[in-house]
């Protein structure tokens, strides 16, 4: 079909508008005999051609709509409108050096992978191939306008992130590493290194590639989508457009991201739980940034997943497309809700619309120019390029960088060995520049040569306390100049040459920088792990899920130590868990006729007209969720902070006015760590039941034979006990466990034990 440019695509209007990310919002048609009509939650209205508008019920007030407004709005619009519309346009941009992004985002089920892959039929054909017939058909019309003066390449690599590991697809799951390809930061852009790139000349070849490299992608059937992608697939085209000496190189990049599941609708086993926790991890991240992004905060969590680093989503220069896919049913209308504020905060990113110039052909030879200047997530390299570092005494570029900054780069440099000379390194760069690779090895210029030739650099050990070597500069700093000049190198490393194995000082950078890459990754596991916790803690908690929420942020804590909101956040939990069972404590009382009918805080709210419990626990969440959003993450080294925030406890009651609480104290923070098990004793602290009569009869026996009898106590804790009573005057009695509890060496659990103990009464 031709192609159809409305005006919204002219060049002019382009370039105003593709300052930001395009947002297109795709709603799938129904899904025959599992879905139905009067289900259908999402009307679309514009004018025929161009909707731009799309409208939502309130999920609490059916009457209530919610309007968004994007780019485009597409409603059961066929895979040839939409491409016509929407991708089309953005290929003689791609030709004029433009870096080309088109993602599509929505939540399992909702047509991704439909979008971008399609189907086999011709009308079925998703984004992705449309996209590269297009491609060829320009590229052979320049090479046929140019009269073959220009002549265009097209190289594809092709690759997954799963559980955030990255892996070549065009490499059987057989033969990938556990660990996945590493991923550097190259002057700002994202880099796989040691992705394959395979040059295609043909659309049949393209196809042949694709479809083969789409057997390796990862994808299982679940409970909402029978082909569901289990990662996010990244497609990296690279134009190549060489005119005599010169080469213009721009790169289409098209990414099927894996959807956000519902584990309550899923039913996933623990694998697909595992994959599905990581996916909703990588999304929930991106949601961050895009969120950081928009409300302009300093530090946008770009690192914190691959896939967002991967997608620099506000940082890649070129024109994005994000297609939003929606399900039209009302059983997706949270996330549908989810998604549509996503995709509303994305629009208003602004991409810097930057080409990448040309350069000339013997700079392509040294890898220099394709990989820092194409797209940000491919590969620079025409062919694989093992995982080896540079040797710093090649890359003039960090002998300067050195020179500049003398001493943290001390930290880093690599000393030749000047009783060993380096050999000749067969060197594949026909064209390569002397003044880029010269031979010149970097000398730290404060070290001695001696020195500096005999030793190698020297690393600090994670365990090791920082010893900075410059004064003024942190341990940090010089870390972060370490990393970001292994990543340099590395970069480097990929674009250039492979090194031959078995060079003496690249084994010792290789070493160490495995070294480093370790450490690295073990903070950022650790990170990662803490996300993970707070992603399921709040997706906990948007359910009403209070209880495993409070566990999921209580795993949380140990990955983000001193941060006070977490830390408030758990207590709000558990104080929240906590007057819940008082209530459920009293209903059960009430049942079960013991005592007077308490007044309860839902009771309250009821008789004051406002809404029903579940709709202040998703407001609350919501308001939480915001909150959360700068977690930010700080080593476990840091010292935690006092808590100061004053809190409510749990109320305590008297053995004789057992169903009557006493109004709630407020408390200084206790001095040991909040326990679950204190929640569920403010239940059993509301009732004098059978129970706890007979337990605190046995305790004012003050008869140490009877009290050691009791669960969990031994001879030492009964006579602690006692002796405790032995204080008391003589009709004093223990009336209550809140009392009992704090009696010295017994506690809550302990408290809990006795009465646990206490079977059969
Ligand atoms: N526009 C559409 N027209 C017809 N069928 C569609 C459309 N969009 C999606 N479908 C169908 O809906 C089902 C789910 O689509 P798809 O697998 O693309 O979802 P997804 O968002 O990629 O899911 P996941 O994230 O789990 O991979 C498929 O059977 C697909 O054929």
């Amino acid at each position: 079909m031709a192609t159809t440019e409305t005006p919204f695509h002219d060049l002019k209007s382009h370039v105003q508008l593709t300052m930001s990310v395009r947002v297109v919002a795709r709603v799938r048609p129904l899904i025959k005999n599992t879905e139905i009509e009067k289900d259908r939650i999402i009307e679309t209205y514009g004018e025929a051609e161009n909707k731009t508008t799309l409208r939502i019920p309130n999920p609490k007030i059916a009457s209530e709509l919610y309007s968004f407004q994007f780019n485009s709005v597409y409603d059961d619009a066929t895979q040839a409108e939409l491409y016509d519309r929407e991708i089309s346009p953005q290929v003689k941009h791609l030709f004029k050096g433009y870096d080309v992004t088109v993602f599509a985002y929505g939540v399992t089920g909702t047509g991704k992978t439909y979008t971008m892959r399609g189907g086999k039929s011709l009308a079925d054909r998703g984004v992705i191939p449309r996209l590269l017939s297009s491609i060829y058909r320009r590229a052979r019309k320049i090479e046929k306008d140019t009269a073959g003066e220009t002549q265009v390449e097209v190289q594809m690599s092709y690759y997954e992130i799963y559980n955030d590991k990255v892996f070549d697809l065009f490499e059987p799951p057989e033969q990938r590493t556990a660990a996945g390809l590493p991923i550097r930061d190259n002057n700002g852009k994202t880099v796989v290194v040691g992705l394959t790139e395979r040059p295609c000349t043909t659309l049949k070849e393209f196809e042949q590639l694709y479809d083969q490299a789409n057997v390796n992608r990862s994808t299982s059937a679940t409970k909402l989508n029978a082909h569901s992608s289990r990662s996010h697939a990244i497609l990296c085209v690279k134009v190549v457009q060489t005119t005599g000496e010169e080469v213009r190189i721009s790169t289409a990049s098209a990414i099927d991201l894996a959807g956000s599941e519902d584990n309550r609708r899923t039913d996933n086993n623990r694998e697909r739980l595992v994959e599905s926790a990581s996916i909703n991890k990588s999304l929930f991240v991106l949601a961050q940034c895009v969120e950081a992004i928009s409300k302009k905060q300093s530090r946008i969590p770009y690192r914190e997943s691959k896939m967002t680093r991967i997608l620099s989503l506000g940082q890649n220069n070129g024109l994005t497309v994000m297609i939003l896919n929606l399900s039209p049913v009302r059983s997706y209308h949270l996330d549908t809700l989810s998604s549509l504020n996503f995709a509303n905060r994305t629009k208003k990113i602004e991409v810097n619309e930057i080409e990448n110039q040309p350069i000339f052909r013997e700079q392509v030879g040294k890898g220099k120019a394709d990989g820092t200047t194409s797209s940000s997530m491919c590969a620079p390299s025409m062919n694989r390029q093992p995982l080896r570092p540079k040797m710093l005494s090649q890359n003039t570029h960090l002998k300067e960088v050195a020179a500049n900054i003398p001493k943290p780069a001390r930290q880093f440099s690599v000393y030749a060995d000047k009783t060993k000379p380096p050999a000749a390194r067969p060197s594949t760069q026909a064209n390569t520049s002397h003044a880029r690779y010269s031979n010149i090895p970097v000398k730290s210029p404060k070290r001695p040569n001696t020195e500096a030739s005999a030793r190698p650099a020297k690393f600090h050990r994670p365990n090791e306390p920082a010893k900075p070597s410059v004064p003024g500069l942190s341990k940090d700093a010089i870390e972060a100049l370490i990393e970001r000049k292994v990543t340099e190198a590395l970069a480097e490393r990929a674009d250039s040459t492979t090194v031959s194995a078995g060079d003496p000082v690249s084994d010792e950078v290789q070493r160490r920088l495995e070294a480093l890459e370790k450490r690295v990754d073990g903070q950022e596991n650790e990170r990662a792990e803490g996300l993970q916790y707070l992603l399921m803690a709040k997706q906990h908690q948007v359910r009403g899920e209070d209880a495993s929420a409070l566990r999921m942020y209580q795993l949380a804590l140990p990955s983000f130590p001193g941060n006070e909101k977490l830390a408030r956040k758990v207590k709000v939990l558990q104080d929240k868990i906590a007057g819940k069972g008082v209530e459920k404590a009293r209903s059960m009382a009430k049942e079960a006729g013991v005592g007077e009918a308490v007044e309860r805080p839902a009771a309250r709210r009821k008789a004051k007209g406002e809404e029903d419990e579940s709709y202040h626990e998703a407001q609350d969440a919501a308001g939480q969720q915001d909150e959360d959003d700068d977690f930010a993450y700080r080593p476990r080294t840091k010292i935690r902070r006092p808590h100061t925030t004053i809190l409510p406890k749990p109320p305590t009651f008297d053995l004789n006015r057992d169903v009557s609480p006493r109004p709630p104290v407020k408390h200084s923070p206790p001095p040991e760590e909040p326990d679950d098990s204190e929640d569920e004793l403010a239940i059993t602290l509301t009732l004098q039941t059978p129970r706890t009569k007979q337990l605190l009869e046995i305790i004012n026996t003050k008869d140490i034979s009877q009290i050691k009898l009791l669960k969990g106590v031994g001879a030492k804790k009964a006579e602690a006990i006692v002796n405790c009573l032995c204080d008391f005057e003589d009709d004093e009695r223990v009336t209550s466990l809140g009392q009992l509890g704090k009696m010295k060496g017994v506690g809550v659990k302990t408290v809990q034990n006795m009465r646990m103990g206490m079977v059969g009464v």
